[in-house]
């Protein structure tokens, strides 16, 4: 999919997700969730993701979000959409937030039992310049 729209030099996608790092304030969600729904919100945020991606200039940066603690919904997802797109690569979040929410990977990650705050992800992407 190739697009001929205004290109930005960030995009930030907050996708729309279990909600399973927020279950402190969203109970019902333990109760709601069907294994359909989780099959159908994957493809959604591939879909999301690959279109977001269609808007980032080259040299740009592309942050993919969940408050999901599900590596489904995180790096599945996110390395699902590299696999596709190799001329995004992953930028790690050392340089913007504490080491230990930075997974091995270089993406946010907090944990609500060891971080004691909600669970969120964050993948920092950049678009490779095609001239690198
Ligand atoms: C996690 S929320 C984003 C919240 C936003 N960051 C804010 O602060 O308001 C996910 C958003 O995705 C939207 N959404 C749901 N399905 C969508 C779809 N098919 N295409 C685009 N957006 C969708 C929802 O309406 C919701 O606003």
């Amino acid at each position: 999919m190739e697009s001929n729209q205004i290109k930005y030099d960030k995009v930030l996608l907050d996708v729309p997700c279990s909600g399973l790092g927020v279950l402190s304030k969203r109970a019902d969600l333990r109760w709601n969730r069907r294994l359909e729904e989780m099959e159908e919100l994957k493809i959604l945020q591939d879909e999301l993701l690959e279109a977001a991606s269609m808007l980032v200039k080259p040299g740009g940066i592309l942050v993919y979000s969940t408050c999901s603690i599900d590596s489904e919904e995180n790096e599945e997802r996110v390395e699902t959409f590299l696999a596709r797109f190799p001329e995004f690569i992953i930028d790690s979040a050392t340089r913007f937030v504490p080491t230990e929410f930075v997974t091995d990977k270089g993406f946010y990650f907090s944990n609500p039992v060891k971080h004691s705050i909600d669970g969120a992800f964050a993948a920092r992407l950049v678009l490779k310049n095609s001239s690198l």
